[in-house]
């Protein structure tokens, strides 16, 4: 479906069944400061891949720079090539709302819109107008009944959003990011500003919804990183040190940069 609504506007460079994402020797400068070098590597499809690295070494800017959310920031220059489902996005002409749905993102911190709950949930959905107050209603308790919020809305769907615990915020964005069917779910920190039970729940939702999407989640939290990824990338100061399947690089790293984060005993790279 992806392949069929970009196709007009971008290439066809490759398909690789079980890699929904492939970057290759991604750059990003902002002004004169070199933010990521040489950056490689590659998603797999319905699994969960978690970005890791100390403060500051750019896993925010390799994030966003994935629905291209980056071309917002002044100053910035990218090389390289992103591949989505067979097709770059690097492309000047694609439609990037079009590209947005199909790789959907929730921030660090809840950001929800001054609407009901409800309308929070149906804010993205491309062609709302035509869409009857009954499908809308189920829309709506698909995806909160997806993000285990539905029970606790069910109720007060007409309250404001911003009425709810921070938690249930964080899950109302994730079900406003899950209405609009993207195939990748990116989540910079989603976890960061809640309580540790809100923080699980958010934990056990991703490890669920990986059977139907695929997730890339930035966290800080190697704990986090230990509990629900598939794999890893770690990187450092803008380069990649190491990516592969979340097992083998938390108990046999290759590089020593890696396993010193992940034995806790990293002091710089
Ligand atoms: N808009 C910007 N203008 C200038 N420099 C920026 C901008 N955004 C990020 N940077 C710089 O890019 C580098 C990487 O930042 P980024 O936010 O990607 O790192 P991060 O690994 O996500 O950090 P953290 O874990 O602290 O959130 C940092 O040195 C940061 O100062």
């Amino acid at each position: 479906m992806a392949e069929k609504a970009l196709k007009p506007m971008l290439s066809v460079v490759e398909k690789t069944q079980d890699k929904i994402i492939q970057i290759k020797d991604l750059q990003i400068w902002i002004n004169e400061s070199r933010i990521l070098n040489n950056i490689t590597l590659s998603i797999p499809k319905n699994e969960i891949t978690c970005i890791i690295g100390p403060s500051g070494s750019g896993k925010s800017t390799l994030i966003r720079s994935i629905n291209r959310i980056n071309d917002e920031v002044p100053g910035i220059s990218t090389q390289g090539e992103i591949i989505f489902n067979g097709l770059s996005i690097n492309n000047k002409n694609i439609d990037l709302a079009q590209l947005r749905t199909q790789i959907g993102m929730v921030f660090q911190k809840p950001c929800v819109f001054p609407k009901s709950i409800k309308e929070n949930v149906l804010f993205g959905i491309p062609h709302l107008k035509k869409i009857s107050k009954l499908e809308k209603f189920q829309i709506a308790e698909e995806n909160l009944k997806a993000v285990s919020l539905w029970k606790e809305v069910a109720h007060r769907l007409h309250d404001k959003a911003i009425s709810l615990s921070l938690g249930q915020q964080q899950r109302l964005c994730i079900a406003r990011t899950l209405a609009i069917k993207p195939e990748v779910i990116l989540l910079d920190e989603p976890t960061s500003s809640l309580d540790p039970i809100s923080a699980r729940a958010i934990e056990d939702m991703m490890v669920r919804l990986k059977k139907k999407y695929t997730i890339i989640f930035v966290t800080h939290n190697l704990q986090q990183a230990k509990r629900i990824a598939d794999n890893l990338v770690f990187i450092c100061d803008g380069k990649l040190i190491e990516q592969g399947p979340a097992s083998k690089m938390l108990s046999c790293p290759s590089n020593p940069e890696t396993k010193a984060y992940v034995t806790d005993e990293y002091c710089e790279c």
